[in-house]
């Protein structure tokens, strides 16, 4: 039976050390600003921007949500970008995912300035990552909350084989790179991987990371036995129930560690996105911080 990993414990622990970085730019005279832009109701969306106000606010960071209907148009929310891109109280911008159809998520990504980017979705800053660039640059929070899982969970890394499955902006792609920068060999599967090549892929790996919001798709009799999990899909079934995309109690039969959904990779998106902004503030205040998160 596989060790489920809790990543609402390793959140706590993470949003801890956020809250004593946060006590130290205070008594510099820095409260870190978030402002969270959300279009639209999607539902789940509302309680992710929510939670991130709380999650905020029990740390010290200053957080606000800015609301549009789903009737806004790019330009006006262009503008307001432009504004907060020059307000002095705010260190970290975000849009909230999905946008409504009428938006290009791309021009919206590319319009917070780099410097702000608290999803590490801008286009320089995803340029850098991929470059393996030295020197601070805001990464995606999900990947980098797997990072800080995967460390805290003793997951040795390199000269590893990983299947990376979905290749989306949010995970799929700078999971990639990451993992690549931590020397592991990587491949990085998606919607076009025929099934059969899939579970090929995935017998072979050492760790899988699946993001693709496919119910089930990987099952325990795809994995090689001491495989690392880590399930990134939240999918809400009929009956309410929240499941990821790995068959959670196969899959726990056959690898050695597993990520739980509820309760794995979620709440760590959160903790690393207050620690991301910290970091931000600490960038645009020339104050050093320290990485007391690496030993959580
Ligand atoms: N601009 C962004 N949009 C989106 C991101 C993102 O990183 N930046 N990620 C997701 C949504 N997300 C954060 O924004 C997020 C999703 C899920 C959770 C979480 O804690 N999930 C819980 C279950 C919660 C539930 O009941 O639904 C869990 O897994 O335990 C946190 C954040 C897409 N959009």
């Amino acid at each position: 039976m596989a060790k489920i990993i809790d990543g609402k414990a390793i959140a706590k622990k993470l949003r801890a050390v956020v809250k004593a970085q946060t006590e130290q730019l205070k008594q510099k005279g820095v409260i870190p600003g978030l402002v969270v832009i959300l279009i639209g109701n999607d539902p789940a969306s509302e309680i992710y921007v929510r939670n991130k106000e709380r999650a905020a606010e029990k740390v010290g960071v200053n957080a606000r949500t800015i609301k549009y209907p789903a009737s806004a148009t790019e330009a006006e929310v262009l503008a307001k970008i432009e504004a907060l891109n020059q307000d002095e109280q705010v260190d970290a911008i975000l849009v909230q995912s999905p946008m409504p159809a009428q938006f290009n998520s791309e021009v919206i990504q590319a319009a917070i300035s780099p410097a702000k980017d608290v999803d590490g979705f801008h286009p320089l800053n995803i340029g850098k990552l991929f470059a393996n660039r030295s020197g601070y640059y805001p990464v995606a929070n999900t990947p980098r909350g797997i990072m800080t899982m995967l460390k805290h969970e003793g997951v040795a890394l390199a000269g590893k084989n990983i299947l990376v499955v979905g290749r989306s902006i949010l995970v799929g792609r700078p999971m990639f790179a990451l993992l690549e920068r931590a020397n592991a060999t990587v491949t990085l599967a998606h919607r076009y991987t025929p099934i059969d090549t899939l579970k090929l892929l995935a017998q072979q790996a050492d760790v899988v990371i699946v993001a693709t919001g496919v119910v089930n798709l990987i099952q325990g009799s795809d994995l090689k036995a001491g495989a690392v999990v880590i399930d990134v899909g939240i999918n809400r079934l009929a009956d309410g129930k929240l499941v990821g995309d790995v068959d959670f109690s196969s899959a726990s039969q056959v690898a050695s560690a597993i990520t739980p959904v509820p309760g794995g990779v979620g709440p760590m998106t959160i903790a690393t996105l207050l620690q991301t902004t910290v970091e931000l503030a600490g960038q645009h205040h020339d104050i050093e911080m320290e990485q007391a998160w690496q030993n959580i």
